[in-house]
Order: structure tokens, then sequence, then C-alpha cells
């Protein structure tokens, strides 16, 4: 952990005036100059008499010494006067805070120097007045700052006698460590930190590697951070001027404040499942959150039908939508519940059938029209006895019905219902209220609706169904135009990653729209993750599986018609019965597969499962899957050149010329008069990004087209 900025005692110590008398120490004595001159006069003295007396010899050796002698009085002079200074200096120096009324030298004895010619002191004796509380750490802290600075050295306390008052200092020898500077990126964060939070503002930075994790900053800020809007934008700045996405954690006790890198989601997430609990039926049911992806923070993200009714699920081909829904049912019949399947694309829920309490499973059109048909009558049912005061919520049994591929089956609804009207029936066929009849009523009922869109559609999403279908999650990528209907944001799951199975937006506990990993749920037909398929299992069956009769094999079976011609209406399918489940009469009433059923793959249906009509195969095919469809500019207009201060939430903005990147805007916000913060996703990689840039800066932007969808906010 690297610490910037951290308090370091300051001078003078509290409680300590000035000198009294002269601060300054009398000037030092220099003998050596004198010897320096009076040795070599001697020297010229001795050659001298040595000519006279005729011993040159004597006289030139006798010079030599004395001009050695002389050289090392001038040598060692310089070197007592630097040391002499050395240490007047560091007295007068450390002089306010040893409490003394008159300075003198025998207030600082320094020994055993080393390190060099001049050096360094190994030992230092330092005396001070009674008056000087010589056990304040600061104190202390403070007069080895000063010794430190002045000496040239690190020293740290080898004696302390506080009744003599004297304080023994020692140089540390160990190799000092080498100054570790603080990164071109903890500089950054320093630097940003403290024009946001206040110069006094101390900041430590934890790194991880080349990365900076987390950031404190102790503040002086309290009252102006008390104000969210504030806060937020000291969270954007971060952001924008840091390189990552960060977090805000604040103390506001405490001015602290923490960022931490905001985590990634995970590209994988298992089940996890909820303890079951019947005791009490009804309130089990009112408390009942079915769990089915996680956030970026790790919060569990649920659906609790007894507030929200309706879970709509809306995902192109591969996004993960199935998976989701498969979640559902898992976690619905392991809690007990009755379940019907609509299986839209007939081979989604094969491994359902059969699955403890899912009744039902319907693939062929006719069966669907059916249980749709059921549904309604049995909330119908419901509203009667209420009304007739015979029964309350209480006494009746959740119902939850999936209906997976919504759009394709309410096009095959409609094909189908051509070819068997009959005479006097309605034009058009009458199933398709009745789906929104449930979703406006059936919550009354306990009856709730999974409902599974490919896109988002303004058919769908336009009109009252959204406002029954709070409830939502967005699998994969979306158009500007159907994140407006989905979120009522051009901006919001846009941009997601590409090629992360299973990555959505939906709502949180506070209702905002957040990205979430969904649960890798199991799916029986493919028996992966057989230790999620156990632990998924429902303990019992209390709804055990039931079929769907054709009217002609009821009419076999009850022996009431012989007609080889008989060609039942929608009336007889609207009225067929549902009976317990018979693998016999399954048998008999699956059609023939076609000839070329001989070459399909293995993930098609067996003989004796339900199968559909080969007409309506490849129909789903129809309608293209999200991801192949949405081109990277597809439902934006043409890019203009515009200026950085018309940039709204859901524009895509060219934010690197040079390399063609282009991001989704998701904020736009002023960071002051000149600069904006400007949130966006790579409109590539979906990676999260801010920038700072100036109000005036000239930007290429694509509008999304509002001509698509509902209009901007
Ligand atoms: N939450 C997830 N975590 C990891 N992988 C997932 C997740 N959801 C889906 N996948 C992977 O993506 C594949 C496609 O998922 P799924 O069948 O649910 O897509 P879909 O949107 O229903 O598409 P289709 O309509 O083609 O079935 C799965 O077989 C699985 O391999």
């Amino acid at each position: 952990m690297m610490v910037i900025g951290s308090r370091q005692a300051t001078l003078p110590v509290p409680g300590l005036g000035p000198l009294a008398e002269t601060s300054q120490l009398p000037p030092r004595n220099h003998e050596w100059k004198i010897w320096a001159v009076v040795i070599p006069a001697t020297a010229a003295l001795t050659f001298c008499l040595g000519l006279a007396m005729d011993r040159v010899l004597l006289g030139v050796a006798a010079a030599v010494v004395l001009l050695i002698a002389s050289a090392a009085v001038i040598a060692f002079g310089i070197r007592d006067q630097r040391r002499g200074e050395i240490i007047d200096n560091t007295l007068e120096a450390v002089a306010p805070m040893l409490g003394v009324r008159k300075l003198s030298r025998a207030l600082l004895r320094v020994s055993r120097w080393k390190n060099g010619w001049v050096g360094t002191p190994g030992r230092a004796k330092l005396r001070y007045a009674n008056q000087v509380n010589g056990r304040d750490p600061k104190w202390v802290g403070g007069v080895l700052e000063v010794l430190d600075r002045n000496l040239g050295g690190h020293y740290q306390v080898k004696g302390h006698n506080h009744r003599t008052k004297l304080l023994v200092l020692a140089l540390d020898e160990t190799p000092a460590k080498e100054e570790v500077l603080p990164s071109e990126q903890v500089q950054r964060v320093l630097a940003v930190v403290k024009e946001l939070l206040g110069e006094s503002a101390t900041v430590e930075c934890e790194e991880d590697g080349d990365e900076i994790k987390n950031v404190t900053v102790t503040h002086k800020q309290g009252i102006h951070m008390a104000m969210v809007g504030r806060r937020q934008r000291v969270e954007k700045v971060i952001s924008a001027r840091m390189h990552g996405r960060w977090v805000a954690h604040w103390d506001l006790q405490n001015d602290i404040v923490r960022f931490t890198q905001r985590p990634e989601l995970p590209t994988l997430v298992y089940p996890i499942y909820e303890d079951v609990d019947r005791t009490d039926a009804h309130a089990s049911y009112l408390k009942l959150k079915l769990p089915y992806g996680v956030d970026e923070n790790g919060n569990i993200i649920f659906w609790q039908p007894a507030l929200n009714p309706h879970m709509l699920v809306v995902g192109g081909t591969g996004t993960g939508k199935t998976v989701v829904e498969h979640g559902f049912l898992e976690q619905i019949a392991r809690q007990g519940y009755r379940i019907w399947v609509i299986d839209g694309k007939r081979i989604e829920f094969v491994g359902f059938r059969g699955y403890p309490n899912v009744e039902l499973v319907a693939s062929r059109v006719e069966h669907q029209v059916r249980m749709i048909i059921a549904a309604h009558e049995l909330m119908e049912e419901r509203y009667t006895l209420i009304e007739a005061g015979k029964a309350t919520l209480k006494d009746f049994d959740p119902l939850f019905l999936i209906i997976d591929e919504y759009a394709t089956l309410k096009a095959r609804i409609v094909r189908w219902y051509k070819t068997v009207k009959q005479k006097g029936d309605p034009t058009q066929p009458p199933i398709l209220e009745l789906i929104e009849d449930l979703a406006r009523l059936a919550r009354s009922a306990k009856i709730h609706m999974i409902l599974g869109l490919q896109r988002p559609d303004v058919s769908f999403l336009g009109g009252e169904m959204r406002d029954n279908f709070a409830a939502r999650i967005s699998m994969g990528r979306l158009s500007p135009q159907g994140a407006n209907m989905m979120w009522d944001s051009f901006a919001i799951g846009v941009a997601l990653p590409r090629n992360v199975r299973g990555r959505g937006v939906s709502t949180d506990a506070e209702s905002n729209p957040v990205e979430i990993q969904t649960f890798w749920n199991p799916d029986p037909a493919k028996g992966d993750l057989p230790e999620y398929l156990e632990k998924a299992q429902p303990e019992e069956t209390t709804y055990p599986r039931m079929m769907i009769l054709d009217p002609d094999i009821e009419a076999d079976l009850d022996g009431s018609t012989q007609d080889p011609d008989y060609e039942p209406g929608y009336r007889d399918y609207a009225e067929a019965r549902i009976v317990p489940f018979d693998a016999r009469i399954a048998d008999e009433m699956a059609p023939t597969p076609p000839a070329r059923a001989a070459h399909t793959s293995k993930a098609l249906p067996e003989a004796n499962d339900e199968t559909d009509d080969p007409e309506s195969a490849g129909e789903e095919d129809a309608e293209d899957s999200m991801e192949s469809t949405i081109g990277l500019f597809e439902g934006y207009r043409p890019a203009t050149q515009e200026k950085a201060s018309s940039l709204e939430e859901g524009d895509a903005v060219l934010i690197d010329e040079a390399l063609g990147l282009w991001g989704i805007v998701t904020d736009v916000e002023p960071e002051d008069d000149d600069y904006l913060i400007l949130d966006y996703r790579d409109i590539e990689t979906g990676e999260a990004d801010s920038a700072s840039i100036t109000a005036d800066t000239w930007l290429h932007i694509r509008r999304p087209d509002e001509q698509e969808g509902r209009g901007r906010k």
C-alpha cells in the first residue's frame, strides 16, 4: 500500500516559546589557520638555515616534513570547520524545540563520524530544558526530523533519559530502502482527488500489480458531501478522469470516502435455490421470490410474483432467453406450484414433459389454444367464486403459465384458426384477447404468466400489455428503439458485451434497470449440470402430468363417432378435455412423423412426444435472432457533426476517430462550465468507460431514429 500526502509532525512544538536570548552560536575559533601560516613559514626558515649552515640536504628534508605537516593541518582544519558548521546549523535548527534560554554547544555533542571525509556523526547527544515534554512522540519525531535533515543521515533514538533530559540518537546504518515513487497512475489519482476534495485531503492507494484497486480519501468537505448531487458528481468525475469505472462508498460521519473499481459481471453464474416453506401456503406465495441472476455487485435478482404478477423475457436466438424460462420453471416447480407451458418452438421444453408439477406442456398449436382457454376459464371460475363470496384469494393455488415465443404463437394461432374456423365462428381467433385478459386480470386469481418474446414489439410493448409486465428481462443486445420500449432509454441494454450468453438487463430491488448475468440453469433434455438438476428437483409432485385430448381421439375413445371423415372444428378444440396423462393415448395422438423425420437431428422430440405439424416448421426461424439482425448502427440516423453540448443519452458518438471506436452515451453531465462528463459503452465490446470533454468539442454523432419506436422520454 502506498500512502500519499499523509500528515507529518510539524514545527514548532506547541507550548515552547522562542529563545529568550540569542539563538545564534558564537563563532568558532579556527586555530588551524594560524598553524597553516606558521608551519610553512618555519619550513622556509629551516630551508634557509640549512643553506646558511651548508647543510642543504638536512634543510630540504626538514622543510619537506614541515610542509607535509602544514598540508595535514590545513586538510584536517577544513574538515573540522565543515563539521563544526554542520553541528552549529543543526543546533540552531533544533534550538526552538529545546526550550532553553541560551544556546550553547554543550547542548549537542556528536561523535563517531562516519561515511566519508566530512561524513555524518554516528552518535548525537542532545540536552533539552526541563519544561519540554520529552515523552511527547511528536516532539521526538520533530527532533529526529530536524537532525535527519541537517546531519544528513537517518537517526533513531538510542537512549532517552527523561530525568536528566538527555536524548541519545544513533545513526541508522541499515541500508536505506529505495524510495518508492508514486506511480504515474497514483500521481494522477492524487491530483484528481485533491482537485475534487481539497488540498488537505489525504489519499491512500491500494495497488495490485499495476492496477489501483482501492483509493481511500480522508477529506474535510463534511457538509458539502452531505448532498447527494455533490457525491454523485465526485464519483462521476473520478470515473471520467481516472482509468476504469469507480464506485464511491461514503462514510459521512468520518469524512472518509473509499473508491473501488466497479466489479466485472461474471460470465457464468450457477443457479441458487431458495428454501421451500409451505407451512402456510398463502403466506409463502405472498413472499415467494424467484431468483434468476446477479448484478455487478453480486446482488441476487428476484421476481416476486405477488408484487409483479407477470414476467416478460425478451431476447433473440441464442441470448439465453429459454435458459431463463427453464430457470423460472425449475424454481416454481421446486416450490411446489402448478405449471403449464406453451412450448413455442416445440422442442425447448421437451425435457420438462413429465417433470414434477409441470401439468401440461403444449407444443401443438391446438393444444396451446386449449391451454390458453383453460387458463382463462380457470380465471373466470375463480372470479365467480370470489364474486359469490364462496372463496378468497387464499383458497386458490397459484398457476404459472409459461408462454415461450409469444409472437410466433400469435402468428400460428391466426393461421391455424383459418383451417378450423367453421360457420358461425368469429372471423378473428378469440384466443389472443384471452391472453390480454389474463395479463390484465389474472393477478387476482393467482394466475401468473412468463411470456417470452423474440424482440421488443410495439404492438406488445406500445400498449396496455406493457404495464402488466412490470417485471422484465431483456436478454442480449437491444436496438435503441427496443431499449426505449423496454427501459425508457435509448441506451440501456444497447451495448451489452457481445458473445456473452446469459447477459441481460432487468430491474433490481429498487426497480432500476441493471445489467445482470442470468443463471445457467440445467435442461433435463440436455443432461448438463447434473448436480444442479438434482438440486432443482422438486421433493414431491403435487401436480401430476396431464394431457389435452384431441377431439377425434376423444370421440374414438367414447365411441361417439365412427365417421372416418370427422373433422373437428375450432369449438371442438376449444373444449377439448384435459385428462391425466396416459402414455398409450399420447402415442395414439402423436402425428405420424413426416418421411424426412428419419434424417432429423437428435434434438427433435422423440416419436412418442407431442410433435407439431410439419407445415409450421421453420416458422420461428423467420423470426431472426436479435443478434444477427441488430447491425451496429441499426436504428440510428446517419452521422452528423455536432457539438458535445448537444449529446443525449442513447446517442452513438465517435469516441476515437483514428480507431473508428463508437460509444453509446449512457449519461452526460456538466463537470463545470466548460467540461462535460460523458459515460458511454463501447458499441463493439460493451465495455463501459467515461471521458471528460469540453462542451464545444465537435463530434460525429448518430441519433436514434425516433420514428421507429416511441419518442424520447
Ligand atoms: N445464463 C447462461 N449462462 C451461460 N450460458 C448460457 C446462459 N444462457 C444461455 N447460455 C448458452 O446459450 C445457449 C443458448 O441459450 P438459449 O437456448 O436459452 O437461447 P435462446 O435465447 O432461447 O435462443 P433460442 O431461441 O435459439 O433457443 C445455451 O445452450 C447455453 O449454452
